[in-house]
């Protein structure tokens, strides 16, 4: 599947608890590109990826452009966005497959048009299937990376996607972003520097009071 999405960001801050924690940032990506925010902790990456998402409120204006007549921001999320955040969501009383399943279903409304199939995706990340609460720490974030390949969306937005991953999951996670950047999708992924994407634009983050 080949994505062609634009997204833009023009001079968006972000605030919480009523300062501001990210400022003015401005950036449009095409189809390939992927931003890497860095920063130290409390600098606002997760902040600045969950005002993409269109769960937290922001000034400025984020835009996707997908080569449509201009659509209301939510749906563009719905249409475009998979994230990935500190919370898996994963249904720790179900399968892995079930999982898969699910989110297929949910994510794919109202019908997956492409996408892996679940058990193709398990496979990608390197997974059996299993009752998830026998799964370790790592395996349930291999599971969560999986739930990006069942439903095809253009941008993927990461929250420390590496946490808990071995190294085979890291180079396993790596493979999988490349692949999708080479069919046009984008990336914006936060890192503390284990997460070995080549060429991203880096955005490095400050904390509010050293900025
Ligand atoms: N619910 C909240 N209410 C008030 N302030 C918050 C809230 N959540 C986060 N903050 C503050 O916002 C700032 C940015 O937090 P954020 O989680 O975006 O940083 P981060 O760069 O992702 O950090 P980390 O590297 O630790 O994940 C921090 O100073 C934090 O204390």
């Amino acid at each position: 599947m080949e994505h062609s999405v634009t997204l833009s960001l023009d001079n968006v801050s972000v605030a919480r608890g009523g300062a501001d924690v990210v400022a003015g940032v401005s950036i449009t990506l095409s189809a390939g590109d992927a931003l890497m925010l860095t920063g130290p902790n409390g600098s606002g990456k997760t902040s600045l990826l969950r005002a993409i998402a269109g769960f937290a409120r922001f000034d400025g204006m984020i835009a996707f452009a997908d080569g449509r007549d201009a659509r209301d921001r939510q749906e563009a999320i719905a249409t475009h966005v998979h994230y990935l955040g500190h919370e898996s969501g994963v249904n720790r009383r179900a399968d892995a497959l079930a999982n898969l399943s699910f989110w297929r279903a949910l994510l794919g409304n109202p019908a997956p048009t492409a996408g892996l199939a679940p058990e193709a995706a398990l496979n990608a990340v390197g997974l059996e299937n299993g009752p998830v609460w026998k799964f370790s720490a790592g395996q349930q974030q291999r599971l969560a990376i999986a739930r990006l390949l069942v439903v095809p969306r253009a941008v993927w937005l990461l929250d420390e996607p590496v946490t808990a991953l071995d190294a085979a999951g890291r180079d396993m996670l790596v493979a999988i972003c490349q692949n999708h950047r080479a069919q046009g999708g984008i990336i914006i992924s936060s890192s503390h520097g284990l997460f070995p994407l080549a060429g991203v634009i880096t955005l490095s983050l400050q904390r509010a009071e050293a900025a």
